[in-house]
């Protein structure tokens, strides 16, 4: 048997009201694997992330991770992630070492293992010596690399990210990617990359495409594009998303 996943999304629909948001959904990120969750705005991605956090219930199918059921046992499953949301979310008037001491009590570290987990989250993060500085002097991309050191302060197997890098400028995008494919390839995290920004993806990525609810297809970049007969990830993006059939509720049959 393989080893137990890292996350475990098992058929799992989501709707508001009438409108379908995720449609029998299910994927798998090994432990220790970078894993780019594809699909353009609308896509999905943000439901999925709101279940597997615990925000949403699921009405069908579950979310585990490290083994653990989100819905079922919250506090072991939630304990193995951390998430960085697309919003910012640092609040600007605390230092960086206030920002990640707050994060710490939440998660019911004391003060002293919040202090050192603090220190050691901002020296990853090559931080260390802005860390009594208002988290409102940092740039962008800063901020984000404060918020992935937060979402880690707890030493999470999982670290799922939405849209890392909307808003920062080609150098912060490239150094916060690189800063986080590093931390999977040191520490045997598991990430899932969300984003709609085809340049992300590396050829020995695991690319899970999500469009409308659904998932199209998953595998790593490499074999997805040498299936779709493309020269690219995005070339193999485009043709399957103009193939796919829609519902006999989205042509009106339903
Ligand atoms: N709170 C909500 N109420 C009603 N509909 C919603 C709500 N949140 C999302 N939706 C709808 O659900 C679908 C999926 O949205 P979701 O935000 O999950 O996609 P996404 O891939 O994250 O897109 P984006 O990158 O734009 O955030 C969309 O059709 C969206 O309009």
């Amino acid at each position: 048997m393989s080893e137990t996943p890292a996350l475990n999304v098992k058929s799992l629909s989501h709707a508001y009201g009438a409108r379908k948001a995720l449609d029998d959904v299910s994927l798998r990120v090994e432990r220790g694997a970078f894993a780019v969750l594809l699909g353009l705005n609308g896509a999905g991605k943000s439901t999925l992330f709101s279940l597997a956090t615990g925000l949403y219930g699921a009405r069908a199918g579950a979310v585990e991770i490290m083994g653990y059921d989100v819905a079922k046992t919250p506090g072991e499953a939630l304990r193995r992630l951390g998430v960085v949301f697309q919003a910012r979310t640092l609040d600007l008037e605390l230092s960086l070492t206030q920002n990640l001491l707050y994060h710490a009590a939440l998660h019911g570290i004391g003060p002293g293992e919040g202090k050192r987990l603090a220190g050691a989250a901002l020296e990853r993060a090559g931080l260390s010596e802005r860390a009594r500085e208002k988290a409102r002097d940092l740039s962008g991309g800063q901020m984000r690399r404060v918020e992935i050191a937060r979402a880690l302060l707890h030493r999470p197997s999982l670290l799922l990210l939405d849209e890392p890098t909307v808003g920062l400028d080609i150098k912060a995008r490239a150094d916060i990617l690189k800063h986080v494919r590093g931390l999977v390839a040191q520490e045997n995290l598991a990430v899932l990359w969300t984003t709609h920004l085809i340049d992300e993806i590396a050829p020995s990525d695991q690319v899970i495409m999500l469009h409308e609810g659904r998932v199209l297809t998953d595998g790593s970049a490499a074999e997805i594009v040498a299936a779709q007969e493309t020269d690219s990830i995005g070339g193999a993006f485009e043709k399957l998303t103009m193939g796919v059939v829609p519902s006999p509720r989205e042509r009106g049959e339903g």
